[in-house]
């Protein structure tokens, strides 16, 4: 059905191909998009047009996108076009699954106030057991851990959702009181933390909802007739689980239109496919395939860098960005003596872009790895150029701002988690003798901490605390935080239970700025959310937001990683520390892993709107070899670029000779180097024996030989033979 839609000032903002992606409502569509080719802007559209001209209800449609952020704006925009205050099921795959979950989780026996867990709850139960069975770091380091989990949860158990949702917490905890290995002690103390708190973590959630579907043919039914549109953004980079969610939920009314950048996949490291968009017509026979190669972002010379770039992939549909945009400046390179020289030059340019008028908040510094933004800091620091860094410690995890949160958690949810965490912030005496105190008593009555202490405050080991006002806090809110905004009851938590207060006393002012910006961006949530925002519900989604979406950048020059860019775009992009071996990183093993980390670059490069800067320095490798530039940068015709100053004599000549020599060593992929676990192989000296584990991050696997008592590590260049 492509109803006549020549009307509307919506449509008409839109070029051809964007009017055919918005108009084709039904069966299954893809959209195959360059960067900056308005995929966003088309499918807010589209959402409108469902709504506005065909007259389809809001909550009858799902809108998939990559990140929180993306979700807000796109609910932002879908607000302002369709003036509806129900902007239906916009969110990703995760925060879909909380909505559903917090309608159907009585089928897996959980209750609707579910915790959805974070990194920040990952590390206290990982803290809790490593305390209660004498673990250390030296064992394995938190984020180690965090990884070993994700890895048994995607790969090795992946039916381990099965004894979180039958077994009973007693049998559980028998699992993780019966474990040896480190790894087992980990993941069953962890699974048994998780199910005694009714907490579940972002697998978990798509794992859960899959189950219900699976099992509930009724709840399946339900969600499948509900949502008659279903749209998906940045499809390149969606995941085998994400797939399977939505082959269930578009298997009713068959209408499914995804939308993305082949070019643009920069998780495959993370399990996304991008197989699934280019094989789509192949699964989906009748799809409709619309093209927009149309930018409306880039200036033409930003563009043909980044055209030209990403010729150079050779595992890809040759397709090229077209400009809209009238010429810019040129894209400029800057080739600095050392590190700090290279920082102080893009100071002086920012300072420079500055007096000329441009906003420190128009321009971002793009990166591989974090690393890199060190010698910049300190310059930045020393020139006074104000800037925030998007990560690092991520404003989600931040003490307060957790804090805050798990003061609002003990309101609804009383768990132990929460309340380890602030029974004693501020101050109340609660020291460890009394959690000790406590934690017995719970174990004793198979009750949580805040129970024990409701049970017990007035007992003689509270002498001299403010145990009994605690317990007043959280019931006078407990009781009567029922319809009042999240906003407000935040502020009066905050102040009522002296938090701010003790921060002011420290003299956090940082903190104190940060609680702020919490409250507001509780504020712009319930006024944005549509729905109906119950604490619960905002406590539901706010473990799924990360770092980038919040923060305010007013007057700042922005630092991050090009992951964190993605979808992103700003007037003026430094790409800085171009070099071989920090971009292309030094853990890229394969050709296709080195395209890959080509797509992550031309993702960089296409930021960018008006300048571009790429930059980098003269500088070592650790075992002392000289670092080149990167290929990323030769990889661009030399007459799209302009070079501040000519490369030393050699240089470029000296660097293509050295990535040529690495490109030979380079094998396809994975699959001809990495053996998964269990495999037999033979070693040419210490011969015979089976792949226990894949160290990835050292590039090596584990492997017993038959030989010998103790298992070897042995790098992933070695070549072995398959048995
Ligand atoms: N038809 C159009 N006319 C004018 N400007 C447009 C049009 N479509 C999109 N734009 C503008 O082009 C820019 C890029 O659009 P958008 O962010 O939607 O691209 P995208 O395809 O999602 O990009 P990417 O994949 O690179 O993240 C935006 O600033 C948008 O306002």
């Amino acid at each position: 059905m492509t109803p006549d839609i020549e009307y509307g000032n919506l449509i008409q903002k839109l070029n051809t191909a964007q009017r055919e992606a918005v108009s084709t409502t039904e069966g299954f569509v893809r959209v195959i998009a360059g960067a900056g080719s308005g995929k966003t802007r088309a499918l807010s559209c589209r959402f409108a047009f469902l709504v506005n001209e065909l007259g389809i209800l809001p909550g009858n449609i799902l809108c998939v996108t990559f990140t929180n952020k993306a979700a807000n704006e796109m609910r932002q925009r879908i607000h302002n076009l369709t003036g509806d205050n129900d902007t239906g099921y916009v969110n990703t795959f995760h925060g879909f699954c909380v909505s559903v979950l917090q309608e159907d989780s009585f089928a897996v026996q959980y209750p609707k106030s579910f915790l959805v867990l974070d990194n920040a709850d990952v590390d206290a139960m990982l803290q809790i057991i490593y305390e209660e069975r004498g673990l250390t770091l030296r064992n394995m380091t938190f984020s180690m851990a965090r990884d070993r989990i994700e890895i048994l949860k995607l790969f090795k158990r992946p039916d381990y959702y099965r004894d979180m949702i039958a077994l009973p917490l007693e049998a559980l905890k028998e699992k993780y009181d019966n474990a040896v290995t480190v790894e087992d002690i980990i993941f069953y103390g962890y699974l048994y933390q998780e199910k005694k708190c009714f907490g579940l973590d972002y697998n978990d959630l798509i794992k859960f909802t899959l189950y219900i579907f699976k099992e509930r043919e009724e709840i399946r039914l339900k969600w499948q007739q509900r949502l008659e549109y279903i749209m998906i953004d940045e499809f390149q980079d969606i995941d085998y689980l994400q797939y399977e969610l939505m082959e269930v939920l578009c298997a009713w009314h068959k209408n499914l239109f995804v939308v993305g950048d082949p070019d643009q996949t920069i998780y495959t490291w993370r399990g996304a496919d991008g197989s699934y968009l280019l094989d789509f017509d192949k699964k989906f026979p009748g799809t409709k395939t619309v093209m927009m190669m149309e930018n409306y972002r880039s200036t033409p010379q930003i563009l043909a860098a980044a055209n030209s770039l990403i010729a150079k992939n050779t595992k890809r549909i040759p397709k090229e960005l077209l400009p809209m945009l009238p010429d810019g400046g040129p894209v400029v390179c800057h080739f600095a003596d050392r590190q700090d020289a290279e920082a102080k030059w893009i100071s002086e340019e920012i300072k420079r872009l500055h007096e000329a008028g441009m906003p420190y908040s128009e321009i971002t510094l793009l990166y591989r790895a974090h690393y890199v933004t060190r010698a910049i800091e300190q310059v930045f620091l020393q020139e006074k150029i104000p800037y925030t860094i998007y990560s690092g410690v991520q404003f989600y995890d931040r003490m307060e701002i957790k804090d805050a949160l798990c003061y609002l958690r003990m309101i609804v949810y009383k768990d132990d988690l929460s309340f380890r965490r602030i029974v004693n912030a501020p101050k109340r005496n609660m020291g460890k003798r009394r959690m000790e105190f406590l934690q017995d008593y719970a174990e004793q009555h198979s009750c949580t901490l805040y129970q024990a202490l409701q049970a017990t405050w007035e007992d003689p080991v509270f002498k001299g605390t403010k145990a009994g006002q605690f317990v007043a806090l959280v019931e006078r809110f407990a009781g009567g935080q029922a319809g009042r905004p999240v906003s407000e009851v935040l502020a009066d938590i905050l102040n009522e239970s002296g938090y701010e207060k003790m921060l002011r006393t420290e003299g956090s002012q940082e903190r104190l700025d940060n609680l702020a910006e919490l409250k507001q961006s509780v504020y712009e949530y319930e006024t944005t959310c549509g729905e109906e925002c119950t604490l619960e519900h905002y406590l539901s989604h706010v473990a799924l937001f990360t770092n980038t979406d919040s923060l305010d950048s007013k007057g700042k020059v922005k630092l991050m990683t090009v992951h964190a860019a993605k979808g992103l775009e700003f007037p003026c992009v430094f790409l800085c520390g171009m070099n071989e071996g920090i971009f292309p990183s030094r853990k890229v093993r394969t050709l296709e892993a080195m395209e890959e980390e080509r797509r992550l670059a031309f993702v960089a490069a296409t930021r960018a709107e008006n300048r571009l800067y790429l930059t980098r320095a003269e500088s070592r490798n650790f075992d002392g070899s000289p670092q080149y530039p990167s290929r990323f940068i030769l990889d661009i015709d030399r007459q799209l670029i302009q070079f501040t100053k000519e490369p030393r004599e050699g240089l470029i000549k000296e660097a293509e000779d050295y990535i040529e020599l690495s490109r030979k060593y380079l094998p396809d992929s994975e699959s001809d180097i990495v053996f998964p676990v269990g495999q037999r192989i033979r070693h040419a000296v210490f011969g015979a024996g089976t792949v226990t584990d894949v160290d990835r991050d050292r590039g090596a696997h584990v492997i017993q030989f038959d030989s010998m008592d103790t298992p070897r590590r042995i790098s992933f260049r070695v070549k072995m033979e398959r048995i």
